[in-house]
């Protein structure tokens, strides 16, 4: 039936739309033509297996794809590997070879696991199978999205099920069904259009019954077919045979990437002759369709018969409804413009790195947008709560506390440009670092760095303790030390920043989080001095990465909020679990304001990149400067590390003078560089971390870290770098006449560097001034 959205589009001219936007999915012409016939089977038949899967971002060939292999091989079954190979291309394999096995012995069982990705509508294969006077099963395995009965917690996939029969009348019967009460991808397809489901689908991510897509989609879980014990059952039993016996894995099944998918053919010949059951299965369907009709039924129908009717008509008709949005996506896919996606969720496979740059997506941002008059910038939803759908349904939102469009909106962006499954806006850095201390229980062991952020070393000495944790400090720039910090079994994180805070030293990312994993510790990148623009610690194996938006993201000094960009579900809920439930989420218009920010976040970064490495070479010739922390600088003794792991030094930088007295003056007498904390303000800063932003930390513990009072913290604007050069000139030139060049008055001993040896470790001179007491 054609719904208002709709537009008949010529077959072939979706054919056409279809395999382009699948090659540039990445895939071959003949995996294409594979995969596009399976979507257009389904979308014929009006099955929401259809094309929608190529802006939701399902058709997807994964950057570690390897050849599939058979690790086993019987005359009546095989043993696959997936490899991480594309669903719909495995699903293809084992029918072909589970049809040739039966053919020949009677029998054709094959398993494969390891791959994550759609396999399609399985009536698709189950008919091939039938069309070859087989008994066709198929069973698919997918991620954790239905709830067992007595649950409102997703543990099973919709764990679709399609079985095919060959028939004495011609077409095969074909049942092509899910567990769940709905396909997900009826889900994404009412979320697309704005609509709700019936009531008794599903639950929202608080267990509470919603008629929402969205709710369901984002952390809630689908009901069985029945809501009942039976739909349970069979759940499991599908669960069992498709995901666990060839090797899938049973929990954490989205974070593991690995499911198992199952393709049974079975000559009907073994139980007797072919044509007599097929005989048989005709009588029985005839039977069935001549059963007395309930009142109000014109027609009994088969399994199968109506989607199978449909498709017979579109094709004589040589066109088929599809909505406008959908067919403008498929368009767009088609001409490699973007996805378009219309959802982006966890289950939903992501484009991996759209072709696009993140400059352009940043100014592009796919919106999840329902907004029915196509407003340009992001509406924004300043409201604490929801009128809800009734008494019992609350429906996506209800309170701006446990969710709202604009943080939905601003978490899916960062999601996106993280390479995460799931993103948090809170609001605060420090909050967003509290939440993931709460992934904590009391015994447990953190390690942290030694050179970090004042507020992050004030958490984890003043409030991890409270929580019953304890805290080993260690220099991350040595791999070995972290390695030995870390108690297995015992340490549950590993917090890491790079470039730290002050001192901007590097930390090699990769091998970190390797070690953090192996020990069963979570570990999280502080990434706010380079921000997703230069380095994405997730990509690097991170399983949380910190962003504080006050920086780059706002942009303008004007926004205080902190981003958890997490990998895996599980992980997800537990965050999603600690917004809520502790509330220090970021409000509307934060969101709105960081929304804007991250549009131009790129531009600034590159143009203050550029500007702090004038500083930077400017600072390293001053006869006044000791040492230049920057890692753009190639002496950095971790340039190499931060060239492999990111795309820029950044453009915060810290010096030395020797003298605190010399640097108060520099400091104070700037005039474009506003004496503040924080950084990456559209204005450059300048600041004495002991005395500011690290000013918490107490003095002794500084001193044992390294951490020098004179040390001079500068953050550049996008200021003209000649006027920043200049102004820095006159303030240092000030600090001479007041100090001499070694940063001490005139008959002082000091000890200067010159050029790049500047850049090395040299011990900092007692104060000149009492530090500030150290801030609570
Ligand atoms: N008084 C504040 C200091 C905030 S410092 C902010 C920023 N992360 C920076 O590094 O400059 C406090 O005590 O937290």
């Amino acid at each position: 039936m054609v719904q208002n959205d709709d537009v008949e589009v010529k077959l072939s001219e979706l054919k056409d739309l279809t395999l382009r936007a699948v090659c540039n999915c990445g895939f071959e012409t003949d995996q294409a033509a594979i995969i596009a016939e399976v979507l257009l089977w389904a979308q014929v038949r009006s099955n929401s297996q259809g094309v929608i899967k190529i802006p939701a971002g399902a058709v997807a060939k994964a950057s570690d794809a390897g050849q599939p292999v058979v690790e086993s091989d019987s005359p009546i079954s095989a043993h696959i590997n997936g490899h991480k190979q594309y669903g719909m291309l495995m699903m293809q394999l084992a029918t072909t070879h589970a049809i040739s096995k039966a053919s020949a012995g009677g029998i054709g069982i094959i398993g494969f696991y390891n791959t994550a990705s759609s396999t399609g509508a399985l009536g698709y294969f189950a008919e091939q199978i039938a069309n070859k006077d087989l008994i066709g099963i198929v069973l698919a395995q997918s991620p954790e999205a239905v709830a067992p009965q007595g649950s409102t917690e997703a543990v099973f996939g919709t764990n679709p099920i399609a079985v095919g029969v060959p028939t004495a009348s011609g077409a095969p019967l074909i049942i092509d069904l899910a567990t769940s009460a709905v396909a997900w991808y009826d889900l994404v397809e009412a979320q697309a259009a704005g609509k709700p489901v019936d009531a008794n689908v599903g639950y929202n991510s608080s267990g509470r019954p919603t008629t929402s897509p969205s709710a369901i989609l984002e952390g809630g879980a689908l009901q069985t077919f029945d809501r009942g014990s039976k739909g349970s059952a069979l759940s499991l039993l599908f669960e069992l045979l498709g995901g666990a016996w060839p090797g899938g894995a049973v929990t954490g099944k989205l974070a593991s990437g690995n499911w198992g998918n199952l393709v049974v053919a079975i000559q009907p010949g073994v139980l007797g002759g072919v044509d007599a059951f097929k005989q048989r299965v005709s009588e029985l369907c005839a039977r069935v369709k001549s059963a007395r009709p309930a009142p109000g039924v014109p027609e009994v129908l088969l399994p199968g018969e109506r989607s199978s009717r449909l498709a017979a008509q579109r094709t004589a008709a040589g066109s088929v409804p599809i909505s406008n949005r959908l067919l403008s996506q498929l368009r767009k896919a088609a001409d490699a413009l973007g996805t378009g996606q219309v959802v982006q969720q966890s289950d939903v496979q992501r484009q991996p790195g759209s072709e696009l740059s993140l400059a352009t997506r940043l100014t592009h941002p796919e919106f999840w947008n329902d907004d029915p008059y196509n407003a340009t910038a992001p509406p924004m939803y300043q409201t604490s709560t929801f009128r809800q759908l009734s008494a019992v349904d609350c429906g996506p939102y209800d309170y701006t506390r446990s969710g709202n469009p604009t943080r939905t909106q601003l978490e899916r962006q960062m999601a996106e440009i993280e390479g995460a499954d799931r993103a948090f806006a809170f609001a605060s850095g420090m909050a967003a670092l509290s939440a993931v201390l709460r992934l904590c229980v009391a015994g447990d062991h953190v390690v942290a760095g030694d050179d970090l952020y004042g507020g992050t070393s004030r958490l984890l000495e003043q409030v991890a303790p409270t929580l019953g944790l304890t805290v080993s400090n260690v220099d991350t720039t040595n791999i070995a030390a972290v390695k030995a910090a870390i108690v297995p079994g015992k340490t549950k994180l590993v917090m890491l920043e790079s470039p730290t805070n002050p001192r901007m030293q590097i930390c090699d990312i990769k091998p970190l989080c390797a070690l953090a994993r192996e020990a069963g510790a979570t570990s999280v990148v502080d990434n706010s001095i380079l921000a997703p623009t230069f380095q994405q610690p997730l990509a690097l194996g991170a399983d949380i990465c910190m962003t504080s938006a006050t920086k780059f993201i706002g942009g303008h000094a004007d926004l205080t909020a902190g981003i958890l960009a997490v990998k895996g579900a599980a992980l997800a809920q537990r965050i999603a679990f600690v917004q809520n439930a502790e509330g220090a989420f970021l409000a509307p218009f934060e969101c709105w304001l960081a929304l804007r920010g991250l549009q131009t976040m790129a531009l600034r970064m590159e143009r203050q990149a550029t500007t702090a490495g004038l500083l930077a070479e400017f600072l390293v010739a001053h006869p006044l400067v000791r040492k230049v922390n920057f890692p753009g600088l190639p002496g950095h003794p971790g340039h190499d590390i931060n060239v492999r792991q990111a795309t820029s030094g950044g453009s915060l930088l810290s010096f030395e003078t020797g003298s605190v007295e010399a640097s108060r003056i520099i400091v104070e007498q700037t005039k474009l560089f506003k004496v503040t904390v924080s950084f990456g303000s559209v204005s450059s800063l300048i600041s004495l971390p002991c005395y500011m932003s690290h000013a918490s930390i107490p003095a002794a513990l500084r001193a044992s870290r390294g951490l020098p009072d004179d040390l001079v913290r500068i953050s550049a604007g996008i200021e003209d770098p000649k006027d920043l050069l200049a102004d820095l000139r006159q303030a240092m030139q000030k600090a001479v006449h007041a100090t001499g060049e070694n940063g001490h008055a005139p008959g002082a001993v000091g000890a200067q560097g010159t050029g790049p040896a500047k850049q090395q470790a040299v011990p900092s001179t007692a104060a000149v001034l009492a530090p500030a007491a150290a801030l609570p």
